[in-house]
């Protein structure tokens, strides 16, 4: 089901609970979501769309790849750049790291720990961040 895009900084302040198998819906939600909004978004948190469990979702080229309970367990070469969000409004300096190595499971629930570098890794390291309740 296509959500509205939550924009209560206080809700989305609040660290993600991890998720369990009994959060499926919650992916079809998030891609479902995600395709409606894919003209001014490549990636989402669930806690964007009111749902506060550890669940993004990247656009990774075409494909549209949910992580669950993803954790970056590695971070190398730092740089500085700009990012919005959808739940707010302009542009604001961040930090990033050029190569991450993330934890996660897939939506099997199959564990996997994998590496990425560039623009996909700037974009789970965003919604990593929303799962901390940290917002750009
Ligand atoms: C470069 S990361 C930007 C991610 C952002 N999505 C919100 O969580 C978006 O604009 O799609």
């Amino acid at each position: 089901m296509i959500k509205p895009i939550m924009r209560d900084t206080q809700f989305l302040a609040q660290k993600a609970v991890p998720a369990t198998p009994a959060d499926t819906d919650v992916l079809t939600d998030l891609r479902d979501t995600l395709q409606a909004n894919t003209d001014r978004c490549v990636g989402m948190a669930a806690n964007m769309i009111g749902i506060n469990k550890r669940i993004i979702i990247v656009q990774m080229g075409v494909l549209p790849v949910i992580l669950v309970n993803p954790q970056i367990v590695r971070q190398d070469k730092p740089y500085q750049t700009t990012e919005g969000c959808l739940s707010l409004t302009g542009e604001r300096p961040t930090t990033r790291y050029e190569t991450i190595e993330v934890t996660y499971q897939d939506q099997a629930f199959k564990p996997h720990r994998q590496a990425f570098s560039g623009w996909i890794a700037q974009i789970i390291q965003h919604e990593v961040d929303h799962c901390e309740g940290r917002i750009i």
